[in-house]
């Protein structure tokens, strides 16, 4: 499946396993090889698509890779320039308001990312009822939209998700040259699948069984990997 690929990549639960914080992931060199690696053999058609902001994505070490931030609505090539909107006043007071919620709660976590913040509570799961009816209570009051994810609610401009990002990144080289083929994990990625699926591809979906958009799937980020490394070597 990987031999004319356009090769969608989800970061959090795909390429790396979940860790207890947003902090605690760590990309290897090993996987910074292969992932270059299979760019090459795919003609420089590999795309990370990612909930985490682009400037977040290089930090951890992707700046040679084209990049998809923010579930679409950043994006940047190699080492080139961030094409985002501005970071609206809305999601600052939302910040506002996740920190007024979550600071005095032990296991609360706030994320201030380059155009949108989340609130975890991976830490301290008896919040998330309340940190969801909070964060969609925001979301009407300032017009963001409210993003669901592992443990986590995220607030954003709207206008875009990853499957935007995979039809945008799809009508320019050196994507468009492929077949698209989506690998994530979270309920985010399922526009992925689907863009890819509208577009005469598929996607992988990673981890437990649920109704998915993806035509195939993945126990975990090691079968990932392992996947990845077989479409190197063959
Ligand atoms: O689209 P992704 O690359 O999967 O990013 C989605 C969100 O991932 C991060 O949160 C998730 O991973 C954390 C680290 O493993 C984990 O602690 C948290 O519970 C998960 O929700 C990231 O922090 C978010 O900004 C991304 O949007």
């Amino acid at each position: 499946m990987l031999d004319g690929a356009s090769l969608f990549l989800d970061f959090d639960g795909t390429l790396t396993p979940i860790a207890a914080t947003p902090d605690g992931v760590a990309v290897d060199q090993d996987l910074l090889r292969l992932l270059e690696r299979l760019r090459e053999r795919l003609d420089g058609r590999l795309a990370i698509v990612s909930g985490r902001s682009v400037a977040t994505l290089r930090e951890l070490g992707f700046s040679p890779f084209l990049l998809a931030g923010t579930h679409g609505l950043e994006f940047a090539r190699p080492d080139g320039p961030v094409e985002a909107p501005d970071r609206p006043a809305a999601v600052d007071a939302a910040e506002a308001a996740f920190h007024a919620f979550a600071d005095d709660k032990s296991g609360l976590l706030v994320e201030r990312k380059s155009i949108s913040v989340g609130l975890h509570f991976r830490g301290a799961p008896q919040w998330g009822e309340e940190a969801g009816g909070l964060a969609a209570d925001l979301a009407a009051r300032h017009g963001l939209q409210l993003q669901p994810g592992k443990m986590l609610f995220e607030l954003r401009p709207g206008g875009a998700d990853k499957g935007s990002a995979v039809h945008a990144l799809m009508s320019r080289a050196p994507m468009k040259a492929g077949t698209p083929l989506f690998i994530g994990d979270d309920v985010t990625d399922e526009e992925g699948f689907a863009a890819a699926a509208e577009l005469g591809g598929n996607g992988i979906l990673v981890g437990t069984p649920r109704e998915t958009r993806a035509g195939f799937s993945l126990e975990q980020v090691a079968a990932v990997r392992h996947y990845l490394q077989q479409g190197v070597s063959a």
